[in-house]
């Protein structure tokens, strides 16, 4: 296994291959980021590109965010640790069962792998909510989600740095807060709607930041991913 990352970045590598993927990875340094291996790669990829950033000892979140009823999803969260990857995601809008019933099987298993839940995309806001029936507000969805994450038992929630403050005073301190949509003040929002720095969402309660495109675009990875480290120190 490799050494614990004392770097809260999580690098999100979204390339549609595997020698894009190593490509990006090469490039970067194990000691100072995480990997995430999301659907489009691990689906064209297979779990040879997890064992492959392994190899280069690299922890890795395989971001597949199960959502299907309670056996499905906690089978699949149990083929993910059996992939030795460091965290793996559930959507918490599964539920209750689905959610507790992932996380007694990782205890049953002895498995050490993190199992997180997905509150609200960040890439929602407010306005968009009431297109899948959430009339109430945002906050209050993403706080509602969180509690019945941490009811079940997960090890924390994927949500926006801008619910952090809210989601620490809710659920404490050792309830992990892992927050993508975040973007240095000159980068792209892109598809990002609820976005927030580095430092603002470390400050906030953020533990670990979820970063894509702002790192896998620039014109020099691991230099960008320096800036960003540097702005948090
Ligand atoms: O679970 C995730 O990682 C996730 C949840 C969420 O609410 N929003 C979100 O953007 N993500 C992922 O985080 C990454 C963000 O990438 P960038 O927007 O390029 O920084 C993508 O791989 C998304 O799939």
């Amino acid at each position: 296994m490799p050494n614990p990352v004392m770097s809260p970045v999580i690098v999100a590598l979204d390339t549609p291959t595997m020698d894009a993927a190593l490509a990006l990875a090469d490039k970067l340094d194990p000691a100072l980021c995480r990997l995430k291996v999301g659907k489009e790669l691990f689906t064209r990829s297979g779990p040879a590109i997890v064992q492959a950033l392994q190899q280069r000892q690299f922890e890795v979140f395989l971001d597949l965010k199960f959502h299907d009823i309670p056996n499905t999803t906690a089978q699949a969260v149990l083929a993910a640790a059996d992939l030795g990857v460091w965290m793996v995601n559930v959507h918490a809008s599964a539920g209750y069962d689905a959610m507790s019933l992932a996380k007694q099987r990782l205890v049953d298993g002895n498995y050490d792998t993190l199992l997180i839940a997905v509150t609200v995309l960040t890439s929602m806001s407010s306005d968009i909510l009431p297109q899948i029936g959430v009339t109430g507000n945002l906050n209050t969805q993403v706080s509602r989600l969180a509690k019945l994450t941490q009811q079940a038992g997960l090890d924390g929630v994927v949500c926006s740095a801008q619910e952090a403050k809210i989601l620490k005073a809710l659920c404490g301190t050792d309830f992990k807060l892992i927050t993508p949509g975040i973007r240095l003040p000159e980068d792209n929002p892109d598809d990002q709607h609820r976005i927030c720095t580095p430092k603002q969402a470390l400050n906030d309660g953020a533990d670990y930041l979820v970063i894509g495109r702002s790192i896998t675009e620039a014109d020099d990875p691991a230099a960008k991913l320096k800036k960003i480290l540097q702005s948090i120190l």
